[in-house]
């Protein structure tokens, strides 16, 4: 169903120069939210999307930029403050027709109350984690969003700056910000925030690519296609990381470059079918954590177990030397403390410690 804050949204996206293939559909329920679907077959390669990083909500582009680099905040702080700041100014954000396809907050664990979270998560490891995210949220919140109420120039309504404010724009930004470049960093990014997510088999990519590749021909594009680069030097960004691990893209230095993201199809799509991007290859509890659902049949899932809980096991039935001896073998095998890239979610215990 094409709701009336989708058609708000297109609006916006056309006044702000983004181009995306007519074969994408979006559609909105209010129980599944939104979601892209393929009108028309889609081949892998098809650009369908090219996003002007200059409409990117980010600390660089948002109107409370000066107060925020001049109270020395950066990072996802920073992007907190200026979501809250272009949510309060209304109407006048330069993002209005954006923010108004946005929920309110993202029901992830660090925005349900303690008593859920004691009563839904305890006895997994995600209990201590959440308990630990609210206390920091917290202090963060009173140590620098606070201050920033009585600072004169911008006059900020402090009613979106609240404690509760606060916690919704951090799950908005978990689940749908992106590490966008070295100059923008994370920042959110209209319509390429709009594909749900399957855990290794995505259909689309989200690249940013340098304003040098850019091509004017398109030899090979069929009507899917927005204009496709030549050669795209193309670095995939997912949902609050980059994706290949290496470097951000450094080519962006200023706000006046023209450099482009773009979301390409890795994989053909019959009419019909739901266009997944990826959040990476994650547990349940990661993404639970982040994106507040989880998959069934998660291929990626893991369950970790507290080293010492096997260890005090293991020495309950057999001798210090031998479980010592069965410490050395998992070590050889590469049972380790997890250093994946989503290693706060899994870590293990890495007291390796001999015990008799
Ligand atoms: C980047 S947004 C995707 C667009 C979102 N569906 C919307 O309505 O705006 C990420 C959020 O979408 C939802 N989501 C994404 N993939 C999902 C999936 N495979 N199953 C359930 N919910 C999902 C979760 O609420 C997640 O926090």
């Amino acid at each position: 169903m094409v709701t009336r804050r989708l058609r708000a949204f297109k609006r916006w996206m056309k006044s702000h120069g983004f181009q995306y293939s007519d074969a994408l559909e979006f559609t909105d329920s209010p129980e599944q939210g939104i979601a892209v679907k393929a009108l028309c077959e889609l081949k892998e390669g098809d650009v369908v999307a090219k996003i002007p990083k200059n409409a990117c909500l980010t600390v660089k582009t948002s109107g409370a930029r000066d107060m925020i680099e001049d109270s020395g905040l950066d990072g996802i702080l920073g992007l907190a403050v200026a979501l809250m700041y272009e949510r309060s100014i209304g109407e006048e954000s330069p993002w209005a027709g954006y923010l108004q396809l946005l929920p309110d907050q993202e029901c992830l664990p660090l925005i349900w109350t303690l008593n859920e979270v004691n009563k839904l998560l305890v006895g997994t490891e995600l209990h201590k984690t959440v308990q630990e995210d609210k206390a920091l949220i917290y202090e963060d919140w009173k140590e620098n969003i606070l201050p920033l109420l009585d600072l004169a120039p911008l006059k900020l309504n402090t009613k979106f700056f609240g404690i509760e404010q606060y916690f919704a724009a951090k799950s908005l930004i978990a689940s749908r910000s992106f590490e966008i470049d070295e100059y923008h960093g994370s920042g959110m990014v209209p319509f390429a925030d709009l594909f749900n997510h399957k855990t290794g088999a995505e259909d689309v990519h989200f690249t940013t690519i340098s304003s040098h590749d850019e091509s004017d021909s398109d030899s090979d594009s069929n009507n899917n296609d927005v204009e496709a680069n030549e050669e795209p030097s193309a670095t995939t960004l997912i949902l609050g990381k980059d994706f290949n691990g290496s470097e951000l893209d450094s080519s962006s230095v200023s706000g006046d470059d023209m450099t482009v993201l773009e979301m390409i199809m890795v994989k053909d799509v019959c009419v019909g079918a739901e266009v997944f991007n990826t959040y990476g290859l994650l547990s349940n509890a990661a993404l639970l954590h982040r994106y507040g659902f989880t998959e069934q049949d998660n291929l990626y899932d893991i369950v970790n177990i507290d080293l010492e809980l096997v260890l005090q096991w293991s020495r309950s039935l057999y001798s210090g030397r031998y479980s010592r001896a069965r410490v050395s073998m998992w070590r050889r095998l590469g049972y380790s403390a997890c250093v994946s890239q989503n290693s706060e979610y899994f870590e293990i215990s890495t007291d390796w410690g001999t015990t008799d």
